[in-house]
Order: C-alpha cells, then structure tokens, then sequence
C-alpha cells in the first residue's frame, strides 16, 4: 500500500478567504482577498454571531502603526502565529557594476559601500564646482540606503548566484513558487547578472539555476505523464511533450543569423552545486520564455513563421524575411485549478512550454529565445533590452508511489525576470519606435512600482486597523477591507503576468544593479528608492498545496492554441540586425528583417475574473493619459532647459570677453600713465636744477622733435653729472674715463654747480611718493631689465623707473586732480562688472626696490635711451614757471588727451606691449640712489620740491 505524501503543512493549515466572508458559521481572519489587495494575513477570529469580528484579543500579529509589518515589537499581545513568521519582504540585492577597461568613467563612482547592507550615494557634482549651483534636480545629493546585502564590484557570477539564487532554486525543489526579478539602468549589468557573460566562470543566475536544478534531481526524472498547465493545473501529457524542443532556429533566420547561435564560452560553465531533495519524489522541468514588449506578452519559443513575401530585401543575401509572430493574452487561472490555494493570478494564454531533460538542452532553448529576443527588435540595433524577459520554470514534483495520480502532483514555478532598462526617455534621445518602447517600459516599471506601494499601504493599513482596538474590543474585517486600495497589476501586462507572486505564496527576490561610473545620478536614485520601497513589501513564501483535482483534464496541447475569433491587424515594422564587425573578428553583416506582430484579439474575461471597477479604471486611464502628458512636457522642458543654458552661457562668454578686452585697455592706460608721471618727475628734478644748474624760467613754446631729442640728452647728462660731482677722488679717474667717452662731456660740465641741502628732500620725496601698483609682470620685467642692464654694463645698475610712477604729472592744479578723478569716472560703467578684486584702490603699493650703492654707471651712448624718451618728453608741454621755486608746473590736457586715446587698444598682446613699455622706462630712469641724493644735496630748491610734493 502506498503511503500518500502528507500534504505541506501550509496547504492543509491555510485557508484563503473568500471576498465574501460567511459572518457567523466559519471561522474568519481580519484580511481582504489575497488576489485583490495582498494583505497579510490576520489571525483567526473568534466566533461570533452577529458579523465577522476580530477580537483584539487575537489579533496576534497586530503591530504598531510606525513599524513595519512583519517585525516583531514588544507592543506585540499574545503568541506569534505560525503565518507571522512565515512572511518576510521581498529581499534587494544590490550589485554594483565594476569599471570596465573601454569606457573611461566620466565621473568617480558616486556609491560608497559603508557596510554590507548599507551603501551611501552622493551627487557626483563636486560641490566647489559651479555646475553644483545650478543643479536643479529634487533627488537630495546625498542617501543612504539599505539592502538585505550589497555586491561589490569584484563580486564572482558564482558567489552572486549562490547568495541570491540558490534559496529560490531550493525552494522551487521543495515546492515553493519564487520570483526573481532585475532591476536596474541601462548597462548596469542586469543582463549579466541574469544571463551571464561570454568569457569563462561568467555564467549568469539563469544557466546556474539549470544546473544546480539538473543536478540535484539527477535519477530523479518523473515519467512525463502529466504536463502543467495555466498557473497551477495539470493535464495529461500528449505526443508533442516528449518530442524534443526545437534549440535551432527556423531556417531562413539560421542562414542570417547564424553566427548567433555559436556557443557562447560560458556554455562550457556548468555549476557543480547539488541540493539536497526529497528522494521519495520524482521531478519534471519545463520551461517557457516570453517577453513583455510594447506592453504585448510574446512567446520567444514559438516557431518563427517566415512570410517572406519578396518584399524587402536582405543587405547581404538579397532574400527577403518577413517574420511574424503573435501577441498572447494573459487570462486568469480558474479557482478550480488551485481550490486549496484560492489564489487567482494570471497565465499567459497559449505560452509554449517544453520539458526539459537536461541543462544543456534548456540552455539551448534559453539561448533560442535570446535570439528571438533580438530578431524582434527589442535588442536589435544595440545590445540593450527594450524589452522584458522572463523565463519560467516549472518543477512538477510528485511521489513515487503514485506516479499516476494526478491530484497528488504538486507543481512549483521559479520565474526569472530580466527587466528592460529603467532610464528615462529624455537622457537616451529616444524616438519614433523607440520612444514608444520607452513610454511603455516606463508605464510597465511605474506600474510595478504603483503595485509595490499600494501594497505596502495596504498592509500597514491591516496591520494599524488590527492593532486599534474598538469599543467592544473587537473589530469589523468588512471594515478593514473597506479601507483597503486596489492593487493596479492589470494596468500593465508585466504586474498581471508576475501578481500571483506577490498576492500568493512565494518568495520574491529584486537585484537591483548598479553602475555607479554612470552619469545618471538622478536615474539610480529612482531605483534605489523602488528597492527601498519593494523592501517594504512583505511576501509570505509558502510551498504550494498539492494539485486535489479529482480527476486531471486531458485536454489540448500545450504548443497548440486556439485560433483567435477575431483576425487581429498586425503592426508592421522592419528591424535591422547588425552583427559581426571589428572586435568579434567576424565578418560584419547588416541584415533587415520585416517583423509583423500580430495583436491578440480580444480577449474573453472569464467569469472567473477578478471584478472591474469602471470608476478604477476610468481613473487609472486618466492617471495614464495625465502621465504621458507630464512625460511630454518633461520633455519639453528638457528641451527648453539646454536652450536657455546655451544662450546664458553664450552671452557669459560674450561679457567675460568684453571686460577681458576693458581691464586689458585700462591696464595699458595705468602702464601709460606710469610712464607720463615718471617722465615729468625726472623733468621736474631736471628743470628744478637739482642734477645740475638752476634752470632758467621756460616760456612755453611749440617744442620740436629736435629740441626734445636735446632735453632728454641734458637730462641724462645733468644725472651723470651729479654722481660724477660726489665721487671721490679715487673714483675720479674712472669718471674722467667715462665721461671722455661722450660727446656731451662739455656740455656737463658747465652745469656741474647745484646747491647743498637736496639729499633729505630727495629722500623725503621717494619715502612719499607711493609705490605703484603691482602688476603681475613687475617682478618679471624688472628682473628682465636688471640683467639687461648688467649684461649691458657689466655694472650694478638699479632701476627706479618705479619710484613715483604713483604720483600724478596733474598735481600742481586741484582742477587737475579733479579732472584726473573724472578720468576714473570714466569707468565707472565698468567697474560694476568688475569682481571685487579689480576694485581695489589702483595706486597699491608695491614692494620698492632698494638702491644699492653701486659705482657710476658707464657712460652709453645717449641715442637709444634718448629717442625712447623723447616719445614720453614730446607728450609733455610746459605749462606755467613758478619762478620762485623753479619748478614747472605741466597740465594734465596731453597726459589725459593720450590716456583717453586708444592707442593701445588694437594691440593684439597687451601683455608684450606692457612688458616693452616698462622696459622702455626702466632704461630711461637708470639712475642710482646716490646719484640723486648727491645731486639733491647740492641744491637748495629741494624744499620747493618738497613742497611742490606735498601737493601730490
Ligand atoms: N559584474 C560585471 N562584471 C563584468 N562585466 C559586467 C558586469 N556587469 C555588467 N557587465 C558588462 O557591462 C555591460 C552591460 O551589461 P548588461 O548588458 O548586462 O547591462 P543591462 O543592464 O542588461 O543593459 P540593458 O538594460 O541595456 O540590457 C556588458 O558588456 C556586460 O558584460
């Protein structure tokens, strides 16, 4: 006598509540149907008479309102139950992408693990830059966020699978439904986490899941005779079950994509891991893959019908290939297929299933859909998913001792899912076709994200209405219900064909993957909050009940469906396949290819199906219709942003190139003005007879070239002079030497006399006089102009073109200063661009430089120096003779008449005009301290000066 399997403890223990509850006669828990709001379960309520109450009393697994659901609190009454353990959210991986060597990072990876759970994301904008001002995104600049564990980059395909996926694989052996979906940007490696890589080890979660599954059941195989069908129902199995599932191509798709179909290198990876199974049971596996495109659910494993008509051409081969295929519709699984269970999620209608025999045999398979995959344009023009790919596997376990019962089947499914790429259309420049791929995958992850709230919501909600306690000290579960929202899965087809999973018993899974080298901040951010929120969202993983039928159905075939009622109109579209090319050391090949998609008609709702709220669903196309109306104009927006962005950034540019030009013209003005005063203050000494005889008053006149040319050579004289008078006698000869060597030697002397008492005066000026502002070349220039002058010389020469370069050749006249400050107005406009720092006082002083006792420079030859200064010395008219100090007096007219000019404005680099015309003075003003404090020391007009001075 055979032993009958004991049923899963869940099976016989759990009994769902029905929408409607039987108030007096049955024991009932405080939870609305599981299929429409995913409440967790309630504890049993005690009997009562009058309306279905729960007494607080019972309500065991009342938690406080502010903590989540499942997580026992000290607040907690009464024993834990036995369903209150058994939930537990949904677990989040995160997997972080490691650089790879092609493409350099445009930022330093912005997620920054701080534990094995717990990983800080930051703003890659450096908050110095001043991009960092203009960031205008909501997303906070920096979070934290918690995960059940946290892959670093370095993480091994082996180590990731076994942490992540092996508890589903084991569970899927022992009965348990699983869910494991992939979560992530484009290019985070979602499809490597799932499918695997091309090089050796890197096989993905799903060929390991294949192997570990064959593994572990080897001498194991069931016999076959039962095939699972919908969501949870068993048929009889036909002869198209034990024919072996198709692993090539159709025909005309090998010949183009032939290539394709190589083997991969991880093919070669086989994991060795072996669970442990129950041994009294024997296991069949069958496998299906579709795809959710454009918000169709298609088979990848339905043959490709070639239609070819003739009509488009094949770049390479000149054949045409029209290829069609058909949408599936989703219908909901009749109650009588699960009555322990009363779960009613939805099957994808005429999905094909194949038994698989071995590993290798549904890799190939897995590998046949993948080319579907691409062929229908979802990975066709880049390797990126648009589409999402799931891949289900069913494990039909059943006892040996009663291999011909059906009802003692129990069947699992194990759902991988690799969801498309969660980007936002503005930042991939999508259109066309692909930005409706676009709408549709951010309508389908937006739903998920929907159903993962509300169902967050609704829990809490059951769990605070369970944990208040009413007047009577008990509670109303009508009224709990009440207050529950509806679940939206049917608004996008990915949530209804995955909502058993969440709804029923299963264990749920998120990888979300990251690439933390991507720009895309705001878009991880996104993500990063759907794995919070989906970690909040509590499953309660369970073994299904075993398959009770009294008798299983015989009927149909699982690759066959029926013909739809109507003829649907197909959507047409051409897809061009791009292989091979430099780096795959193939040949490359573009291959277009006409893809038909026929729509699945209408669609029968069964009676079975869950009730349609028209209010709902009016609202929730509302809710669509106002999404794509927000989504278009984000767009707009976008568009508007980077305009205005240029067109500020134009005209920055444009100003910052304006006041570059403006502080350019005024540095040049300032190095002009320099000069002037440093001229008309050596014209001052000069003609105040300090360097040599008392200069007899000058009546202004017309000056020629020629007679400046003459001034200047007096001045130099008149300042050779003077030193030569103080030197002593043993410098006399050397002297003699050199003054013998001008032409002008006569000439000096007759104006050898000066008067004492000069020297303080001198000094006093130089001690007043302000040093000039420091310009960023000073230091430069002077350096270049001493070691000219020494190379020159080969005599320790000081330059004093400095000195005084601060003081105003305009100071004998107030109107003259006034006129001065209103050349300084002038600027006001532009002082108001100026930074702050081009705002301060002009005349800064600078460090002077020291005279150092030196020896009498040689006597040179005049005619340079002479012809230099004689440009400064033309610009300067006499103006009035004080007689009594002997000092002219010069207006400013021509000094500002040539400040005002622009003659300088048209040099290409002011930079070199300024350091040429600092040089120019240098070498005109060569004269030793001592040299001037001896001539000063031989005239008493130095107190006229001082006083002049006085006035600067
Ligand atoms: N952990 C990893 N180690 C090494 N390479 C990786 C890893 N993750 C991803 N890659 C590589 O990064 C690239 C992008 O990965 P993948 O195609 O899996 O991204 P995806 O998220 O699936 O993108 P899409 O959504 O566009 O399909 C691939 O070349 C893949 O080999």
């Amino acid at each position: 006598m055979s032993t009958k399997p004991k049923p899963p403890v869940r099976a016989s223990t759990r009994t769902k509540t029905p929408t409607t509850v039987a108030p007096s006669t049955r024991t009932t828990r405080a939870t609305a149907s599981k299929s429409a709001t995913a409440t967790p379960p309630a504890p049993v309520a005690k009997k009562s008479t009058r309306k279905p109450l729960v007494s607080k009393d019972n309500a065991t697994d009342a938690v406080v309102p502010s903590k989540p659901v499942s997580k026992p609190t000290a607040k907690r009454k009464g024993p834990k139950s036995a369903e209150d353990d058994e939930r537990e959210p949904i677990m989040a991986y995160l997997r972080i992408r490691p650089h790879l060597g092609d493409d350099e990072p445009s930022s330093s990876p912005y997620l920054e693990p701080l534990s094995d759970t717990s990983v800080r994301m930051t703003d890659p904008h450096d908050p110095q830059n001043n991009a960092w001002r203009y960031r205008v995104s909501t997303i906070a600049p920096s979070s934290i966020y918690t995960f059940s564990h946290i892959f670093p980059t370095h993480t091994s395909q082996s180590d990731f699978f076994t942490k992540t996926t092996l508890p589903l694989v084991r569970d899927v052996l022992q009965g348990q439904n699983g869910l494991l979906f992939a979560y992530g940007v484009t290019n985070s490696g979602k499809t490597y986490s799932v499918q695997g890589g091309a090089h050796a080890g890197s096989a993905g979660i799903l060929p390991r899941t294949l192997d570990v599954l064959f593994n572990s059941i080897d001498g194991l195989h069931g016999t076959g005779k039962y095939r699972p069908v919908r969501l949870q129902g068993v048929e009889l199995a036909d002869k198209t079950d034990s024919a072996p599932p198709p692993v090539s191509p159709e025909p005309g798709l090998a010949e183009v994509l032939g290539q394709h179909m190589d083997p991969a290198a991880s093919d070669a990876d086989i994991d060795p891991t072996v669970l442990k199974v129950d041994r009294n049971y024997e296991y069949t596996i069958w496998l299906s893959y579709a795809e959710v495109y454009n918000e169709k659910v298609y088979d990848l494993l339905d043959n490709v019908q070639d239609n070819s008509t003739g009509g488009i051409p094949r770049s390479n081969s000149g054949k045409s290939l029209l290829l069609t295929r058909k949408a599936l519709s989703l219908k909901p699984s009749p109650p009588s297929d699960s009555p322990e269970s009363g779960i009613s999620g939805k099957y994808i209608s005429g999905l094909r299933q194949f038994r698989v025999h071995s590993a290798s045999q549904a890799k190939a398979l897995v590998k046949l859909g993948q080319l579907h995959r691409r062929v229908f344009g979802t990975l066709a023009n880049r390797e990126s998913s648009r589409s999402h790919g799931m891949v289900i596997l069913k494990v039909v376990r059943g006892h040996r001792g009663e291999r011909d019962d059906p009802t003692a089947l129990q069947i699992a499914r194990l759902t991988l899912v690799d969801l498309a790429g969660s980007e936002r259309t503005k930042h991939t420049q999508t259109t066309g076709d692909r930005l409706k791929e676009a709408g549709n995958i951010n309508k389908s992850l937006m739903v998920l994200g929907q159903c993962m709230e509300v169902l967050r919501n609704n829990q809490r909600r059951v769990a605070v209405s369970l944990s208040q306690e009413g007047s009577d000290g008990r509670m109303d579960t009508r009224d709990v219900k009440r207050g529950l929202a509806v679940v939206p899965f049917r608004h996008s087809k990915l949530t209804e064909a995955l909502m058993d999973y969440f709804v029923g018993d299963a264990r749920a899974v998120m990888i979300v993957n990251v690439n933390p080298y991507d720009t895309g901040y705001d878009e991880n951010s996104h993500v990063m909050k759907f794995a919070a929120l989906a970690r909040e969202v509590y499953v309660t993983p369970a073994p299904v009940p075993v398959q009770r039928l009294p008798g299983a159905k015989a009927q149909g075939s699982a690759g066959k469906r029926s013909p739809p009622e109507v003829a649907p109109k197909p959507y047409r579209r051409k897809v061009t396949i791009s292989t091979g090319g430099p780096g795959s050391g193939k040949k490359a090949r573009e291959a277009v290819l006409e893809v038909l998609e026929e729509d699945e008609g209408d669609v029968a709702e069964s009676d079975d199906d869950e009730p349609i709220n028209p209010l709902v669903d009016a609202l929730f196309d509302e809710v669509e219709e106002l999404r794509m109306q927000l989504f278009e104009s984000e767009m707009r927006c976008a568009i508007i942003e980077a305009e205005v962005r240029e067109e500020v950034m134009r005209e920055m540019e444009e100003r910052m190139a304006s006041m570059e030009k403006m502080y350019a013209r005024r540095l040049m003005n300032e190095v002009e003005q320099n000069e002037m005063k440093t001229d008309a203050k050596i014209d001052m000494l000069h003609h105040s007879g300090l360097f040599g005889s008392p200069v007899k008053p000058r009546v202004p006149q017309p000056r020629s070239a020629a007679s400046d040319v003459s001034e200047e050579e007096d001045v130099e004289m008149s300042l050779i002079e003077h030193g030569a008078d103080d030197l002593t006698s043993e410098d006399e000869s050397e002297r003699s030497r050199s003054l013998s060597l001008s032409p002008l030697a006569g000439k000096g002397k007759a104006r050898s006399p000066t008067k004492p008492g000069t020297p303080r005066i001198i000094r006093e000026v130089r001690e007043y006089i302000p040093d000039p502002p420091m310009l960023p070349s000073d230091t430069e220039d002077a350096e270049l102009t001493e070691s000219e002058l020494e190379s020159d010389d080969g005599t320790d020469v000081v330059s004093v073109a400095s000195v005084g370069t601060g003081v105003s050749a305009t100071t004998g006249s107030e109107d003259d200063e006034s006129q001065s400050d209103g050349d300084y107005n002038e600027d006001e406009e532009e002082d108001k661009w100026a930074p702050a720092s081009a705002k301060t006082p002009r005349a800064k002083p600078a460090p002077q430089r020291v005279a150092s006792p030196s020896p009498v420079p040689k006597m040179q030859a005049p005619t340079p120096r002479v012809s230099k200064l004689e440009r400064g010395m033309s610009q300067l008219s006499l103006g009035e003779v004080d007689p009594d100090d002997s000092v002219i007096i010069l207006p400013a007219k021509k000094f500002r008449a040539r400040q005002e000019s622009s003659e300088y404005e048209d040099q290409a680099e002011p930079s070199v005009a300024l350091k040429k015309k600092k040089r120019q003075l240098a070498k005109k003003s060569v004269v030793t301290e001592e040299q001037i404090e001896r001539a000063a020391a031989k005239t008493d007009s130095g107190k006229n000066v001082k006083r002049m001075t006085g006035r600067f």
